[in-house]
């Protein structure tokens, strides 16, 4: 009997257990299936973020390219005077996307003038224009001023040639061509529509001088047949046919003598005293420095110190027909025109350095870092220009 009864009391316990027990199972087991439920949902929702970051991550390149795209839309100019149809000049810049045509250009159409530049991109560069592309006022027409030019202007700038002498010597025929023929037919237009006609000539008319400083009554000492003749009798023969279009035809001509330029948008390969200098100290390559100019040491050594270059510098010898020394002897132009030169020699050469700075940043970015060449004549090859 006390054993039944005793079976029967630990029997109801041990259901009591079992139940127990079974309901603890039951609670681990929705408490495991909603663990798995809260972790598979912040996997998700972990995976979710990943794959939202993903997205960003593509997305935000190509709404910045969309906003870009959206800036160029509404190009902003560089600021433009309103001018009235009255005062309003149609004018052509020839050689108007080089060094000193962009500048030009880019004054007379801040002044709000309507400009035409037609370069043939010898020595121009789109590059130095592309910010006036689109402009209602500007138009850009890749041409030669070799051949004819059939448009209605007010006014010509004619500075097409190259200026540089590893430039103009790089094809001398066409120097001769570009500087007689060209000036002829633009002379031809200006006759034709009655527009005035400046001429952008050089000091380099001057030659190798005997007079020091130059004044514009001096007619020069130049080498006919040297290295050099083919630009410096070629803007001579410019000269000398703008006076017989004025004379003859009367054709209202400016000539404007540049002596040696230098600034933002010269040309890397432009060859000069200047440029040389700044991307030789940059390249931390030789200052070839010429031995008998003292001035052109000093220059070197300006140079220098404004790149903070640790480049030497070398003496090497002379360019044939290298004109000794040239100053220009301003002061008709200042009492005349009331023109000086404003910018100071070390503003200028700073400003011509963070160019070239950039410019060989540009160049290194897209492969390609030209060194100045020396000027040389090339012999034996055909040339069609
Ligand atoms: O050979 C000559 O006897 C004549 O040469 C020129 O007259 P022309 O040859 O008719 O030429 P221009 O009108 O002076 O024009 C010179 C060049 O400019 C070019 N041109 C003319 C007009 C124009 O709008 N665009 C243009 O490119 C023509 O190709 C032309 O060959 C002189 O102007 C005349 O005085 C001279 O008598």
């Amino acid at each position: 009997m006390v054993s039944k009864a005793l079976l029967r009391l630990v029997s109801a316990v041990n259901r009591r257990r079992m139940k127990l027990l079974l309901g603890i199972a039951l609670l681990a087991y929705v408490a495991s299936v909603w663990g798995n439920f809260v972790n598979m949902r912040s996997m998700q929702e972990n995976g979710e973020l990943k794959i939202e970051s993903k997205i960003e991550e593509i997305v935000e390149p190509l709404r910045e390219k969309i906003r870009d795209l959206e800036k160029s839309f509404t190009q902003k100019y560089p600021p433009v005077k309103f001018l009235s149809e009255k005062d309003r000049k149609r004018i052509l810049i020839t050689g108007g996307a080089g060094f000193v045509g962009s500048h030009l250009t880019d004054k007379l159409m801040m002044d709000g003038h309507e400009v035409t530049v037609v370069d043939n991109f010898f020595t121009g560069r789109k590059r130095n224009v592309e910010h006036w592309i689109g402009h209602e006022n500007f138009e850009l027409i890749n041409h030669d001023v070799v051949e004819p030019l059939y448009i209605e202007v007010d006014q010509i700038y004619h500075l097409a040639s190259p200026a540089s002498p590893p430039n103009y010597m790089y094809n001398p025929i066409k120097t001769l061509k570009t500087n007689a023929i060209g000036t002829l037919n633009m002379l031809g237009l200006a006759k034709r529509v009655g527009a005035r006609l400046l001429l952008a000539s050089t000091s380099e008319v001057y030659g190798d001088p005997e007079v020091h400083p130059q004044s514009e009554d001096y007619w020069g000492h130049v080498n006919p047949i040297g290295p050099r003749a083919c630009y410096d009798e070629g803007k001579r023969v410019a000269e000398t046919m703008c006076y017989a279009y004025m004379k003859q035809e009367g054709v209202e001509v400016r000539v404007a003598r540049i002596f040696n330029t230098f600034g933002p948008r010269m040309h890397m390969n432009d060859g000069r005293v200047v440029s040389n200098f700044i991307l030789q100290a940059l390249q931390g390559e030789p200052l070839t420095g010429n031995p008998e100019e003292h001035t052109i040491l000093e220059f070197a050594q300006l140079i220098k110190n404004l790149v903070g270059s640790g480049s030497e510098i070398q003496f090497l010898s002379e360019a044939q027909d290298d004109p000794q020394k040239r100053k220009p002897d301003i002061r008709k132009a200042k009492m005349m025109l009331a023109w000086e030169p404003v910018v100071p020699l070390e503003e200028g050469l700073n400003k011509a350095i963070h160019y070239f700075r950039k410019e060989l940043e540009y160049q290194a970015n897209n492969q390609y870092i030209p060194k100045p060449k020396p000027a040389r004549i090339k012999k034996g090859r055909t040339r069609h220009n």
